[in-house]
């Protein structure tokens, strides 16, 4: 296993996915270091989604290559150690969050008390015995996140996980991401909200299935001389539009 542990947590080399018969991503090459908080960001419909379907393994690639903590993504080996949750929240609503975990748990074989643990962490362990269909839409989100940290897995990989979450319980969120961060894990996380981009140790900015920019948000900020990353990105796009004569 020793060599499973150098390296980044995520490696992808000329990814190229066609999707509806259009190449959504034309050639992707980028790196999610280990024990960081690596945030992708881009317009509605730039190949968020379909990148971290690839980076999970549930994606049809064209070509190219994705490595995931050493193996290529989708091996039988990561299915612990990689855990993904979508835009949709996954959990069975007529059952309690408890009975949501608790299966989840046994389905991984997570310890006994992970269930508590994960509920905690998302701030759930009041709701334990409710029904996922009586609590509210970023309560059942957190549901979902609650059982992807069953186990302990060594990525994480989140699609949107704040979509309509409060301001107080983002920040609680991002501060968890940090949390587990600090821990060794590695979170990629995707998201429309700018000002969550300044809480990330590294962003990938795409446009158009490609990479606009592979940086920590201080250096992005330095690199375009502007105050924020919302700033930084809009800059980056001008300049894109700029070079391909548009
Ligand atoms: N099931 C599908 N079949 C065909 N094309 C799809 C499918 N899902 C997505 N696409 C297309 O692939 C492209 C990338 O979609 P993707 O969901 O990866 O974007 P995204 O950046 O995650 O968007 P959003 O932020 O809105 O979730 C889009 O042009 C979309 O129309």
């Amino acid at each position: 296993m020793m060599n499973y542990e150098r390296g980044p947590a995520v490696r992808v080399r000329g990814l190229r996915v066609v999707r509806g018969g259009r190449e959504v991503l034309p050639g992707l090459d980028l790196e999610v270091p280990r024990g960081s908080v690596t945030g992708l960001l881009g317009p509605s419909g730039c190949g968020k989604s379909t990148l971290l379907r690839a980076v999970v393994g549930v994606q049809l690639v064209a070509g190219g290559t994705v490595q995931v903590l050493g193996r290529p993504a989708g091996d039988p080996d990561l299915r612990r150690r990689v855990a993904y949750v979508t835009q949709a929240p996954s959990v069975y609503p007529d059952l309690t969050v408890g009975e949501n975990l608790r299966y989840v748990a046994a389905l991984l074989g997570a310890p006994a008390g992970d269930v508590e643990r994960v509920a905690g962490e998302v701030g759930l362990d009041a709701r334990l015995d409710d029904r996922v269909q009586r609590l509210s839409g970023g309560q059942r989100s957190r549901v979902s996140l609650a059982a992807a940290l069953l186990g302990a897995p060594e990525l994480l990989v989140l699609d949107e996980p704040t979509v309509g979450l409060d301001p107080v319980l983002r920040r609680e969120l991002w501060s968890l991401f940090h949390r587990l961060a600090g821990q060794g894990r590695t979170l990629l996380v995707s998201s429309h909200v700018m000002d969550e981009a300044e809480r990330c140790d590294r962003l990938l900015l795409m446009r158009d299935g490609r990479l606009l920019a592979e940086d920590a948000p201080g250096a992005l900020r330095r690199r375009t001389g502007t105050a924020t990353v919302e700033d930084a990105f809009l800059a980056l796009l001008e300049r894109d539009l700029a070079g391909a004569g548009r």
